[in-house]
């Protein structure tokens, strides 16, 4: 285990992590008093000395009580670990949801991310912090303890003590890369099932299912193979730390034993430690059993900070009060390449798009129109150049300011689950009156008079369906109600019929007015209401 996951762990509320450790070191405290008292009571009857059995009555129910207690402490533990899980989870989702719009993960990797990588580290709390507990806290307690008893068992414990922590560090080294490699048949599987459920009408419709279901069935075979072999690894570990503790508390047993013979030691002592032996080797047996699920939580957390890699870092906090609204966009020597791919899309780009004017992008289709919006709209951020609004680096601002400056429409808009109303205003309480005006503006006025429940009607999954030219219409109504004075729209007319067309492009050339205007389009129409056109080359390069 990393540092830096200690650190997380340690990084959770002082006060659980209190909590715990005050059960922890209660509990190991009751187990001396439950072994002493036991022992008292065994070494009371093996004399059989029956004449004062009614003493035995306050030491049988002081025991009962303890035993009580310490099963209440138990199950407060388990309680304060279940919240804590749920603390970092809940941390590493928000993080993961602040990363969106920064990495160009599929939604396919963001909900493999969110829901099985986050719920391993359940196991790293649960079952890693437990025992970790005990072996810092209830370890060196009993063996104080027993060291003041009885010093040769004590170095008897502590000579056996290293060898389960040597054998799970070796095992451990074999398990990583099993574990990963079953993460990485996980991916693999999940990423085949949403492929096939997303084309499975177009899979049904050419006969091709069948082919499909193939390669799932290989996939889930791979998987299954990866996390058989993890499984083998588990029961090696556990049957290793299980033989290595149980022949431990028989050395400790046979030299008591001999001791015991020898009338070296005293019955209730020996009793006392042999009580004690389980307990103590306790933690590194329940870390043999849970070895497996704490190493793939331990392989999950990793794939979490691979992912949020510097998230945690403040992001910028620059403002933009100086800035000249609308602002000219200053594109200097941009560079962008997609992760995992070799050949930039955007290459030295150097451009300047006039403020308070339109500006078409244009150019063969993977020339990197949509790529330059996204990186304009702060969805991607560049590898190397800059992108300045006015004299203002866009890398600086704040992501509230740069929310402020720019609206992004993409191709396809999505569509939430969600009435009309909230679709367009995006969740934020708007008079319906401005609502039905972008609607007007979008050309979508006709449609909108048409719905039974107007703009209560529910759209999205589950919802009323729309055509691409309605959706891609209901993301023009959502930029011109948010009105910001930086406008991306990639496509805003593809697919209209040419009067359409034109109703839309009027609305974008009377919303143009003192605002700064991206438009990618190829369309003969679209260039005729553009200033400025851009015309890039494969690389990002203008023509
Ligand atoms: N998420 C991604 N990961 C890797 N490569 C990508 C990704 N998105 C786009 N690309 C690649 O980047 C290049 C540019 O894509 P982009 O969508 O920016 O082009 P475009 O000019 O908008 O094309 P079109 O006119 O067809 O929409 C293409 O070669 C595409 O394959």
């Amino acid at each position: 285990m990393t540092s830096q996951l200690f650190q997380q762990l340690i990084s959770l509320p002082r006060k659980s992590l209190a909590l715990l450790a005050a059960y922890e070191l209660s509990g190991s405290l009751l187990i001396l008093a439950i072994a002493k008292d036991f022992a008292g009571l065994l070494n009371h009857f093996c004399q059989q000395d029956y004449s004062h059995i009614a003493e035995t009555a306050p030491v049988l129910l002081a025991l009962f009580l303890m035993l009580c207690l310490r099963a209440w402490l138990s199950y407060q533990q388990q309680l304060n670990l279940k919240k804590l899980s749920a603390l970092l989870r809940e941390k590493y989702r928000l993080l993961i949801h602040q990363q969106l719009p920064n990495q160009p993960a599929s939604v396919r990797d963001y909900s493999l991310l969110a829901v099985e990588t986050v719920d391993a580290l359940d196991n790293l709390v649960t079952k890693f912090f437990p025992i970790l507990l005990a072996l810092c806290l209830r370890i060196p307690l009993l063996l104080t303890a027993i060291l003041l008893i009885d010093p040769i068992t004590a170095a008897l414990f502590a000579l056996t003590l290293p060898i389960a922590p040597f054998l799970l560090y070796l095992i451990g080294q074999a398990t990583k890369k099993a574990s990963e490699r079953e993460w990485h048949h996980l991916e693999a599987l999940t990423s085949g099932f949403h492929e096939l459920l997303r084309g499975m009408a177009m899979l049904k419709l050419f006969g091709q299912e069948n082919r499909q279901r193939e390669r799932l069935a290989a996939l889930s075979h791979a998987f299954a193979t990866a996390s058989l072999a993890v499984l083998q690894l588990a029961f090696v570990s556990s049957f290793a730390l299980e033989l290595i503790t149980t022949l431990s508390i028989a050395i400790i047993a046979v030299s008591t034993g001999l001791r015991l013979l020898a009338d070296s030691l005293a019955f209730s002592t020996a009793f006392f430690l042999l009580l004690l032996a389980p307990k103590f080797y306790d933690p590194l047996r329940q870390g043999g059993l849970a070895f497996h699920t704490i190493m793939d939580a331990h392989t999950a957390w990793q794939k979490l900070q691979d992912f949020l890699g510097d998230a945690g870092q403040d992001s910028p906090t620059g403002h933009n009060q100086q800035l000249q609204i609308p602002p000219a966009i200053n594109l200097d020597t941009l560079s962008y390449s997609y992760p995992g791919t070799s050949t930039p899309v955007i290459e030295q780009l150097t451009l300047t798009i006039p403020a308070d004017k339109i500006t078409l992008l244009t150019g063969s289709s993977g020339s990197g129109k949509t790529t330059l919006l996204k990186l304009l709209a702060g969805l991607c951020q560049p590898d190397s150049g800059t992108i300045t609004l006015n004299n203002q680096p866009l890398a600086t601002m704040a992501e509230s300011s740069r929310q402020k400056l720019i609206a992004y429409v993409p191709q396809d808009p999505y569509l939430f689950s969600a009435s009309l109303r909230n679709n367009i205003a995006l969740f934020q309480p708007v008079p319906d009156e401005r609502i039905a005006q972008a609607l007007r503006l979008a050309s979508l006025e006709t449609w909108y008079f048409s719905l039974p429940h107007g703009l209560d009607t529910h759209l999205g999954a589950g919802g009323l369906p729309l055509s691409e030219g309605q959706r891609k219409r209901l993301g023009l109504a959502r930029a011109l109600l948010q009105n910001r004075p930086i406008t991306l729209l990639d496509e805003p007319t593809a697919g209209m019929d040419e009067t359409l067309e034109a109703n839309v492009l009027r609305a974008i050339t009377a919303f143009s007015r003192h605002r700064t205007i991206i438009l990618v389009s190829h369309r003969p129409a679209v260039k005729a209401i553009a200033d400025t056109i851009v015309e890039l080359a494969p690389g990002g390069e203008p023509a």
